[in-house]
């Protein structure tokens, strides 16, 4: 629910000289907008050459019409006076295109390269035409609910450029309430986040920026605008498109941003889902034992040993190794195969055949070229133009000499490609000394290979069911890729993701960027993260470097990196307060937070901790906040609190797993799930040294996504004293 307007702001319906002119712009737009929409809408006018081609000319025409009628209340958010080949005109920018053919009533949309300009400050630009433009006025558009509530220059070259607009417009928008979903923020994107989000289609991309700078929201602004058809032969379409997100909460959280930025249809994942669902082991169990280990073992010798091997299992040469290891298997299985089968072509028998040298030949070749559709396919591919250059094949008897010779290429590709299934061959690699070492060679040092065949984990308990761990996935998924391909499953084919969007990327191990690389365009990847969050070290990379070399490594043109230094979310309270957290671990963390007041933090301590975590909450709500989050340390922490809560007349719905969803109110919650959602106020329930120990450098990390939670309010709540950074 939007708040009222700081009082500071003037009602800008008196003051702006240009308040009536604006108002009657809008209401002739809407005059336009429902012209269009009715010509669209009325069959009547949709007649194709036949009733088939009018239906589907009458369909398309409907569709627009529904597109178009959802941006009616606020058709546009702002406007743009230009000046071009000697002319001024006055663009409208908004969610969405429309074409006013008898007036001037168009909309450009926010993703056109005009568009664009609105958030940029460039003051010029040159037309495609080559014309020389200059930016003359950018101006902001409260429309809701058809009507203008206020406007605001945001740059005006003839009162001397920048106005300071744009930060009020921010900073009303940024103290409005949370939301339970994501929320777009077309309207009030900043010229940093712009540059981002529009770095070059074609170009993969790193961002890395700070807890609320809004990374999520950029990735997927940056998706929406690779929709648009000024990206030409780079526009991206939703259905070809994939998101990874850190945990399912997380992900539906997001996702409700999409139909907002037109992206229906984009698959919103976590990663283990998709390599799952990519490997067909959807019925796994997933465990992250590594994790498990970490959390719950005292012992540093033990934790160091878990954290270098799951690094190890993620380090990009080991795509090099799976790939040796592989032509060992398919050069062994080959053996001393030989081929020979007899053809008919027209009217002629034709001898073919392939000695075990031959063979051996053709898939050496087939190997060495790395074929990214995969060795199997690649392979069979080859023996069959082999054979027909030996039968002398003409085009026309192609087909029917590929048949004859099917069922036996088949046995044939078969026996080489035995048996060979991801999980099976990645653990087999991995399990016995000799083999690693063979497929090593030198591509890994001595004491990686100590480290990948040591066994730190023993102490922590399997699952009884069949299981793959997180750490272990990537290595499955490259034998898979290597011998089948990878990509998105249309049929049985596999095509190329027009574009991969991965979240929290600070998580994801530098080989499963490489195959990701691979399953995408190239230049398709965009991925946000924050190193300094980074909860999961052990699985993620040392520096962005190595996420560019693994990029450039899948035979892509690398990514750029790029950085976003401000941070939207919290009051200025909170932001320091985080910093001082983050501070202790991170030198770099030189984080500008957009200047908001708000409430001073609230700190309650000496007394039980359900009472006072109640208390807090209570504060809360009688200061006008909805949604508002308890946040623990851990899911049992959170799921025990949930009953003596409600002795304290509060019911918190809990959030104990990936399969619950945030639907707002008050929710209680451990952080690793608190992790990229936000509320309007957040309780850290056990801010002290006994829940988050000051010694570990990981529990500082999760008292920082802790208290960087709240938009607006935050609490600390201990039975004792409060952890020494608070
Ligand atoms: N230009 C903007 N205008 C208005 N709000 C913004 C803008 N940029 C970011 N925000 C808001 O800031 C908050 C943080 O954004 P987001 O969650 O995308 O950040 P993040 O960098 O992914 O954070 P985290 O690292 O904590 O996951 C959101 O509420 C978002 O709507």
């Amino acid at each position: 629910m939007p708040s009222p307007l700081p009082p500071s702001l003037p009602d800008q319906q008196t003051v702006h000289p240009e308040f009536a002119a604006e108002t009657q712009h809008l209401d002739g737009t809407l005059s336009s907008m429902l012209a269009q929409i009715e010509a669209w809408e009325d069959r009547s006018r949709n007649v194709g050459a036949d009733l088939e081609t009018s239906l589907t000319l009458a369909d398309t025409a409907e569709e627009h019409a529904a597109m178009l009628s959802v941006h009616l209340p606020a058709p546009y958010f702002g406007s743009l006076k230009v000046r071009v080949g000697g002319r001024e005109q006055t663009l409208y920018v908004g969610k969405i295109a429309h074409r006013d053919l008898k007036g001037p009533y168009s909309i450009t949309s926010w993703e056109s390269e005009v568009g664009g300009l609105f958030y940029s400050q460039e003051t010029g630009w040159t037309t495609p035409r080559g014309l020389k433009g200059t930016i003359q006025r950018r101006r902001q558009l409260d429309v809701r609910q058809k009507t203008l509530h206020g406007l605001t220059d945001l740059y005006d070259a003839s009162a001397g450029g920048d106005t300071g607009g744009r930060e009020d417009v921010l900073l009303r928008r940024l103290s409005e309430g949370s939301t339970t979903g994501m929320r777009d923020v077309v309207e009030t994107l900043q010229p940093e986040q712009n540059a981002a989000m529009r770095a070059p289609a074609g170009q993969s991309v790193l961002i890395q920026g700070a807890a609320g700078s809004g990374k999520t929201t950029i990735g997927f602004h940056r998706l929406a605008w690779m929709m648009h058809p000024d990206r030409l032969h780079h526009r991206a379409t939703p259905e070809t498109t994939l998101v990874l997100m850190p945990n399912q909460v997380l992900a539906s959280y997001a996702a409700r941003v999409l139909p907002g930025l037109n992206l229906e249809g984009v698959t919103v994942t976590t990663p283990e889902r998709w390599q799952l669902g990519f490997l067909g082991l959807e019925k796994m169990d997933v465990t992250d034992r590594t994790l498990t280990l970490l959390l719950q073992d005292r012992d540093n010798g033990r934790r160091r040993a878990a954290w270098r091997r799951a690094k190890a299992l993620g380090d990009v040469r080991m795509l090099a190794v799976v790939r040796r290891y592989l032509r060992l298997r398919l050069e062994a299985n080959l053996g001393t195969l030989a081929y020979q089968a007899v053809v008919e072509t027209g009217r002629k028998e034709a001898e073919v055949q392939l000695s075990s040298a031959q063979l051996h030949d053709l898939l050496g070749t087939v190997l060495t070229r790395e074929p990214l559709e995969g060795y199997r396919p690649a392979f069979r591919a080859a023996l069959e133009a082999e054979l027909l250059a030996q039968a002398n094949a003409t085009d026309a008897q192609e087909v029917s000499v590929l048949r004859q010779l099917a069922p036996d290429l088949t046995r044939l590709v078969g026996r080489i490609f035995a048996g060979m299934l991801p999980v099976t061959e990645a653990r087999r690699l991995l399990q016995d000394e000799a083999t690693l070492r063979s497929a090593a060679g030198e591509l890994l040092d001595e004491r990686t290979l100590s480290v990948l065949l040591s066994d730190p984990l023993a102490s922590v308990a399997k699952p009884r069911r069949s299981y793959a761990d997180v750490t272990e996935l990537p290595l499955m998924l490259a034998v898979a890729g290597l011998l089948d391909g990878l990509g998105r499953r249309v049929g049985n084919a596999l095509e190329p993701y027009s574009h991969v969007v991965l979240d929290e990327a600070q998580d994801y191990a530098p080989l499963l960027y490489a195959l990701l690389g691979r399953a995408a365009r190239p230049g398709h990847i965009t991925a946000l993260g924050d190193l300094n969050q980074g909860l999961h070290g052990y699985k993620g990379p040392n520096s962005w470097a190595d996420v560019q070399a693994a990029l450039g490594n899948a035979g892509g043109a690398g990514a750029e990196l790029l950085r976003l230094s401000h941070t939207y979310r919290s009051t200025r309270q909170i932001t320091e307060l985080s910093a001082q957290v983050a501070a202790t671990y991170n030198r770099a963390a030189g984080v500008v937070g957009v200047d908001r007041d708000g409430a001073a933090v609230e700190r309650l301590t000496g007394a039980p901790l359900p009472e006072l975590i109640a208390r807090a909450v209570k504060t809360m709500q009688a200061a006008g906040q909805t949604n508002i989050a308890v946040v623990t340390r851990r899911a049992s922490d959170a799921d025990a609190l949930v009953p003596l809560l409600q002795q304290h007349d509060l019911d918190a719905q809990p959030i104990l797993n990936e399969l619950a969803r945030y639907v707002g109110g008050v929710v209680i919650l451990p952080v690793n799930l608190a992790k990229g959602l936000e509320f309007d106020g957040c309780v850290v329930a056990g801010a002290d040294a006994q829940t988050y120990d000051p010694a570990t450098e990981y529990e500082s990390r999760l008292l920082y996504v802790s208290v960087s939670r709240g938009l607006h309010r935050l609490a600390l709540v201990a039975e004792g004293e409060l952890h020494p950074l608070l």
